[in-house]
């Protein structure tokens, strides 16, 4: 069993990064302490060496996670071990803070990398879910989380079918809450929109679909993977062998081309893991905001706040506003919890330091 890296994704400027005598390959799963890989020679379930668990018991950011471009060694014993993550291209981070078990948060969490090299994140809202329309909000926050890990976000406004009458309009309003991002209309159940959401993976992409329970993400990736979520003739290079059982994957090959990771985490992901893609996201405040006659303007009714006078003058949705006041409050305080960890650890490291001199303090003659 073989695997074409092209169709994985596998690029000229990646191969330029690989350690010499090594192999690469791509991380679809991982387990504790182990992944499994695709590499042209097969897949693989490798431990990791020595020097990878070391750092990532430092910094779990260096853990392999599911996306990652990996150095494989042969080993002795006629195994191989992942010796290197390569460089990311683009990160899901969840960082500073994390969720726990009954959905509050915890602070004494580590940054942890949920998905590695995605390149488009398509953010997918319902035009409508039950009694609801689009949440424009949603939108932002996860256009803005797409922004922060460094790839793509493409909007698609799912179930398109449900609300044709007002989807002109709905469109427009979305274009407005997502400036400089592509936004598209998709309706898996009649196949419409179907094919632009793959013209965006050409080029072996790899993409995630983030978006609320009930947006109809599976049933796009069923639409696109043409029914089966599974492995492909086409992906694996001829072999002669046929299609193998179905194993549950978590960097998907799409026939069509392109990749999808789905894995719980991403699932998951939510509000907690913004940080600046919000000034991203809301690049049109914070360009007014700059105009504002003060430089530490709280647009709350100063002299010459620029970002007033355009709610004003009906430029800026007074929805839009809120939304930033509100993104910026939450942000503001992730970034306090974030902050409050890094001092400990470098309140750590200074003790740590001390301690060290007055120990050869002491050792001195
Ligand atoms: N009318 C209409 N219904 C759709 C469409 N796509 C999905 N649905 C329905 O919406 C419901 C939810 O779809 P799913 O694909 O399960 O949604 P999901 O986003 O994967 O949901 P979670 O797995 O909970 O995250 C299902 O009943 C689908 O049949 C569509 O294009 N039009
Ligand atoms: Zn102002």
């Amino acid at each position: 069993m073989s695997y074409d890296l092209a169709l994985l994704g596998w690029t000229a400027l990646r191969a330029a990064e690989l350690p010499d005598g090594t192999v690469p390959g791509r991380v679809s799963r991982v387990d504790r302490g182990a992944a499994e890989v695709l590499a042209a020679d097969g897949r693989h379930h490798v431990r990791y060496a020595a020097h990878v668990r070391r750092a990532s018991a430092a910094d779990p950011v260096a853990l392999p996670c599911v996306g990652d471009w990996v150095a494989l060694s042969w080993l002795p014993e006629g195994r191989y071990e992942l010796d290197e993550v390569l460089p990311r291209t683009t990160a899901f981070v969840r960082g500073g803070v994390s969720r726990d078990s009954v959905g509050g948060l915890s602070g004494d969490g580590q940054g942890q990398v949920l998905a590695a090299n995605v390149d488009v994140v398509f953010v997918a809202e319902p035009s409508m879910h039950s009694t609801d329309f689009a949440d424009l909000g949603r939108i932002e926050r996860l256009v803005a989380l797409a922004w922060e890990s460094g790839g793509t976000p493409v909007v698609l406004i799912t179930k398109s079918d449900l609300f044709e009458s007002g989807l002109a309009d709905l469109l427009a309003d979305v274009r407005l809450a997502a400036p400089g991002v592509a936004v598209h209309a998709v309706s898996s159940q009649r196949g419409e929109g179907v094919s632009v959401v793959r013209e965006h993976l050409e080029g072996s992409r790899t993409a995630v679909i983030l978006g609320p329970s009930g947006a109809g993400k599976s049933t796009l990736v069923n639409a696109l993977a043409g029914g089966e979520v599974m492995e492909t003739q086409q992906v694996r290079a001829a072999d002669g062998r046929g299609r193998h059982t179905t194993v549950h994957r978590e960097l998907i090959p799409l026939p069509g081309g392109g990749l999808l990771i789905d894995t719980p985490g991403i699932r998951r992901i939510g509000l907690y893991d913004m940080g600046e893609g919000v000034d991203l996201v809301f690049s049109d405040i914070e360009s007014l905001a700059e105009q504002c006659r003060f430089g530490d303007c709280g647009h709350t009714g100063e002299p010459g706040c620029a970002v007033l006078a355009a709610l004003e003058r009906g430029e800026l949705p007074e929805r839009r506003l809120q939304s930033w006041r509100k993104l910026q409050r939450e942000a503001v305080w992730i970034a306090s919890r974030t902050d409050a960890r890094l001092r400990k650890e470098q309140q750590n490291k200074w003790k740590i330091i001390h301690k060290e001199m007055r120990r050869s303090g002491r050792a001195r003659p």
